[in-house]
């Protein structure tokens, strides 16, 4: 994963953050997305999108390969023009100056790349970029927020390797270690638990639920719809490019809209105290 970017006037401090860095209890901020719309190399792919993120909640965008929510997520930092509106909170996102975007918005890519040696500890710093002055260099309070960032995301003990040299699920927490770093209002991930073993899939999804007390809002593009209904509060099913459902998981993610949607035969099942969906070629 690679992150981008969100100002975060009343963001609290990751776990560690020395006491300087505390700005209080937050208020979180959701995203409404009216008509988001875009177009690449003359084919559309967001076809006006309209879907509401929850405040201080875990929403999980979900749908078949193709449907759109890498785009979506891409369109939301910033990195893809699209046509239609998006509010954060009560701020117009689209008039944001792309700096201050980046202070408040962070996007974890999919599968994003990394060759380039350098130290992981500098990677997870980049996250600070939007927050120091223009050609500043890193403050104490950065390296704080940094290595804080590295711990939340079980990633300390990779601080001193060479990036390049991670594997990819070692690189996947460093670049959500780096998005951490970001101080972000929102987070967004784009399949977070790509190339993560169980536990470490687990561990990602609980820190996102963990994340709604400092008052981060959370969306993940995630494909396990198991996942969704256990991690999520709220759920936005995307197909062709359009949001088709939203709402709490259990209810929306249903055997028969999960079938139509994503072209399978799926039922829900109880098993262990929860509701799963099981799945076969249709
Ligand atoms: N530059 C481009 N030109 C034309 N089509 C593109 C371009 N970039 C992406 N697409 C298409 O846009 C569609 C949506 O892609 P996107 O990556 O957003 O889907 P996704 O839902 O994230 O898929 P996946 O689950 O496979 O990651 C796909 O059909 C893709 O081929």
């Amino acid at each position: 994963m690679t992150e981008t970017e969100i100002d975060s006037p009343a963001l609290a401090p990751l776990a560690g953050e020395p006491e300087g860095g505390a700005r209080g209890r937050p208020t979180a901020a959701g995203l409404t997305i009216t008509g988001m719309s875009v177009e690449l190399d003359g084919a559309v792919i967001l076809d006006g999108v309209d879907a509401e993120v929850p405040p201080g909640a875990v929403t999980a965008l979900v749908g078949p390969n193709g449907s759109g929510k890498s785009t979506l997520l891409r369109a939301l930092v910033g990195a893809l023009p699209a046509g239609g509106s998006v509010w954060l909170g009560g701020e117009d996102l689209r008039r944001m100056p792309r700096r201050s975007r980046a202070r408040r918005l962070a996007l974890v890519e999919q599968d994003a790349g990394g060759e380039v040696s350098r130290s992981v500890l500098d990677v997870v710093l980049l996250g600070r970029t939007p927050h120091r002055p223009r050609w500043g260099a890193d403050s104490a309070s950065d390296l704080a927020v940094a290595q804080a960032a590295l711990a939340r995301a079980g990633a300390t003990e990779l601080s001193g390797r060479d990036f390049a040299t991670l594997s990819g699920g070692e690189r996947q927490r460093v670049h959500l270690s780096r998005a951490l770093a970001q101080q972000p209002e929102v987070l967004m991930l784009d399949e977070p638990t790509n190339h993560l073993d169980v536990a470490a899939q687990l561990d990602v999804l609980g820190l996102t639920r963990d994340l709604r007390g400092d008052g981060v809002t959370v969306l993940a593009a995630l494909h396990d719809l198991n996942h969704a209904m256990r991690y999520a509060d709220h759920v936005v099913v995307l197909a062709d490019g359009r949001a088709v459902a939203a709402g709490p998981p259990a209810e929306v993610l249903t055997g028969e809209l999960v079938s139509e949607v994503y072209r399978v035969r799926a039922s829900r099942v109880s098993a262990g105290g929860r509701d799963l969906l099981v799945m076969d070629p249709a």
